[in-house]
């Protein structure tokens, strides 16, 4: 085996992965709250991988009541070094038709009152997020899908959207304005808090609709996207082995694994030890060095 434990967060459509051995779903729990469901944990190849579900078996979880910090904090715990999220996303882009796969490595936030730090009085970090997707994972993932014989695109930018419902028109095409080429409403703050927790996280992306800014066009609807998912997901999970068995033995450390070292700024004699000991998974490097 190698240094490897790949977290796999599964969007819409994605609930297990068959193609793991050793297979076994396992409770972990988390100071945090409830992780979206237990975690699938078995191998591929030389690579550990941990499986989450991200709306929990079934999805009955909506996406703004997902507990990110749950889950992330649950990844963390379970021994993951990395984490690759997996999401069915709209296209706000002509160049993006559904069916692509796309590696994001932009976000933008436009999600509301959702819990998107691990951070709190008493223990301030504020951690470098202008590249938010790890170079390496995104890379690895990208060659998979075209190896797996999926179209992949290198780099979009997703709007991370608190939903449920779809977007306007009007909205869709103001992000359009904004930059943004994908859509979706899960992407943050999960992305946020993998850095916190000094995880390397990479984002691919299915495109699955065209959003709602094509005027001669019906808007986008569930159907269509579970359709379009349900053709992509056979791809996805070889996409998924591919990425793995392509990851070399050895892992060499990555900056975001240490994402912390400069990032807190609240004085020692400050610190909440209450808040510091639910943050043993996620920051506990920094109190164990001390
Ligand atoms: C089922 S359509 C909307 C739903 O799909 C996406 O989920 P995920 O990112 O977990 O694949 C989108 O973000 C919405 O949650
Ligand atoms: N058009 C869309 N908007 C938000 N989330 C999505 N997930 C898949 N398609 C989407």
């Amino acid at each position: 085996m190698s240094d490897w434990t790949i977290g796999i967060i599964g969007g819409s459509g994605l609930y297990a992965i068959d193609e793991l051995e050793d297979a076994q779903w396992i409770e972990i729990n988390s100071p945090w709250g409830e992780p979206s469901d237990q975690i699938l944990c078995g191998t591929i190849g030389h690579v550990r991988v941990r499986f989450l579900p991200r709306h929990g078996r079934g999805h009955p979880i909506i996406p703004g009541r997902i507990d990110a910090r749950a889950n992330i904090d649950a990844l963390k715990r379970a021994g993951c070094t990395d984490i690759l999220a997996i999401s069915a996303v709209g296209s706000l882009s002509e160049e993006l038709p559904p069916g692509r796969f796309v590696t994001v490595d932009q976000f933008i936030d436009n999600t509301k009152g959702r819990a998107s730090t691990f951070f709190d009085n008493g223990f301030v970090a504020h951690v470098p997020f202008g590249d938010p997707v790890c170079s390496r994972l995104s890379k690895h993932i990208g060659k998979a899908v075209e190896k797996s014989g999926g179209d992949v695109t290198t780099g979009a930018t997703y709007l991370a959207m608190e939903g449920p419902q779809f977007s306007t028109r009007a909205e869709s095409k103001l992000y359009r304005h904004w930059g943004a080429e994908v859509i979706g409403m899960t992407g943050m703050p999960e992305a946020k808090l993998a850095r916190e927790a000094e995880l390397p996280y990479a984002l691919l992306a299915m495109v699955t609709d065209w959003d709602s800014w094509r005027d001669d066009e019906a808007t986008v609807d569930v159907a269509e996207i579970v359709a379009q998912m349900q053709k992509n997901s056979e791809l996805a999970k070889k996409a998924l082995v591919a990425f793995c068995k392509g990851l070399p033995k050895k892992r060499s450390p990555s900056p975001i694994d240490r994402a912390l070292d400069d990032a807190v700024i609240t004085a020692p004699d400050q610190h909440d030890r209450e808040l510091m000991a639910k943050l043993d998974a996620v920051a506990g490097r920094l109190f164990r060095a001390r």
